[in-house]
């Protein structure tokens, strides 16, 4: 009878990820290996690899049992790196060029090996240093125009994308995003974190109740719309962006979920940067790729669509109604992300680190006032040049 032996999960150290690599075939044995682990999201470790006489180098990415950001008191499933390796794998098979290449995955350590994008920056990082990314938001319209299409009933057989939603239930990393983006920020909350000098906006929100019924619809969305796989996580750290070049990491959120969802998020996380940009031409810069990353996203998805072989899609005025739903949907979602990254848990640099107390105070106010806004004005804004009007 063969024995198999069953991997068990250890977390990897800097000697047992090279180990690992070598194990792997992934490097030449003889060669000389380096590792460190360079992970600052808020929930794995990343490890890189390099060689220094070949210059190959990986990363490898490892879930923990917990969220890396509060402790072992918070246990959060190993599954979400089997979520992460397929929806890499899945995302680059319908936008290759806008995906990292997944060398390797493995359940059981909860590790998914993949192309090493260091030669790129995070985009939150570098456009808070005033980078100009001019391709960034083309290639995140594109990405989502062909992702979210795709995985949608409007481009697979019902058999396929009900496989698809049973392979992506990913229930404990939902509940995160149930809490920590549609419910905490909009109640005194133990996990919300908030300057004192937002106090009294803070607390109108939370009496603001037709502002809750706007957020309660927007959450049974979320937790009922199975439209498309989403990214389920796409702020501007989980992209890394260079002046030709970007790269979509970190889909462990991933699950079906509203269109608007992934376009919210990202819609959102440009906007704490035109709000941070006083000096005209570099908010317009910033203003612009929001234009353009829906503007894409629009005429990608539309050209998709009429490829489809739904028969419904051939009637006039659907493939209008769905754009304009996804559309309010966005509007929502994004005011929804501009409050609990101002106010929640989960804050941005973008905001944070601006020294000046006064300005980063006033900040977040507009922050507030325009996730408020954003909210409950959602199907009265009906265009990206509506959106535009309240950012100048
Ligand atoms: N493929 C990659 N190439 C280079 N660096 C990476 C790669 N993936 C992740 N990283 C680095 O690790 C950090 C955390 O990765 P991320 O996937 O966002 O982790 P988390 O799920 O913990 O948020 C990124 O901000 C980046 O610096
Ligand atoms: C405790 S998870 C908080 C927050 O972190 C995730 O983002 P990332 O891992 O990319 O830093 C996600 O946005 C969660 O809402």
């Amino acid at each position: 009878m063969a024995i198999t032996q069953l991997k068990h999960y250890h977390s990897l150290t800097i000697e047992s990820a090279i180990s690992l690599a070598k194990d792997l075939s992934l490097f030449d044995p003889s060669e000389n290996l380096t590792c460190e682990e360079i992970g600052d999201g808020n929930l794995n470790y990343v490890f890189r690899i390099a060689s220094s006489e070949s210059g190959k180098s990986i990363i490898i990415k490892q879930a923990l049992p917990y969220a890396k950001v509060v402790g072992e008191s918070w246990p959060l499933t190993l599954d979400r790196a089997r979520i992460e390796a397929r929806a890499l794998t899945l995302q680059r098979s319908l936008a290759e060029r806008l995906v990292p290449e997944v060398y390797h995955s493995d359940e059981q350590l909860a590790i998914t090996i993949m192309e090493d994008l260091s030669h790129l920056e995070i985009a939150r990082k570098g456009l808070n240093k005033g980078e100009i990314y001019p391709s960034l938001s083309k290639d995140i319209g594109e990405f989502l125009g062909a992702t979210l299409f795709f995985t949608s009933d409007y481009a697979l057989h019902p058999f396929k994308k009900k496989g698809y939603v049973k392979e992506f239930s990913n229930p404990e990393l939902c509940k995160i995003t149930e809490d920590l983006v549609f419910t905490d920020p909009f109640f005194n909350s133990e996990t919300n974190e908030f300057e004192q000098a937002l106090e009294e906006e803070v607390r109108n929100l939370w009496d603001d109740l037709p502002l809750k019924l706007e957020v309660a619809k927007l959450k049974r969305s979320f937790l009922t719309e199975g439209e498309a796989l989403l990214h389920g996580d796409l702020h501007t750290g989980s992209i890394f962006a260079g002046k030709e070049e970007t790269k979509v990491i970190d889909p462990e959120f991933a699950f079906y979920g509203p269109i608007g969802f992934d376009l919210g998020q990202f819609l959102a996380n440009l906007i704490f940067q035109a709000v941070v940009r006083e000096e005209k031409p570099k908010k317009e810069e910033i203003l612009r790729h929001i234009e353009t990353t829906w503007d894409v996203f629009e005429s990608t998805f539309s050209q998709f669509w009429d490829q489809s072989e739904d028969a419904y899609t051939k009637i006039d005025g659907y493939l209008e109604y769905v754009l304009e739903k996804s559309f309010a949907d966005t509007i929502g979602f994004l005011g929804c992300e501009l409050i609990r990254r101002t106010i929640g848990l989960a804050h941005v640099e973008d905001l944070d680190s601006v020294q000046d107390e006064e300005k980063r105070v006033l900040y977040k106010k507009t922050c507030l006032a325009l996730g408020r806004e954003c909210i409950l004005e959602r199907h009265r804004i009906r265009s990206i040049q509506d959106l535009l009007d309240k950012l100048i």
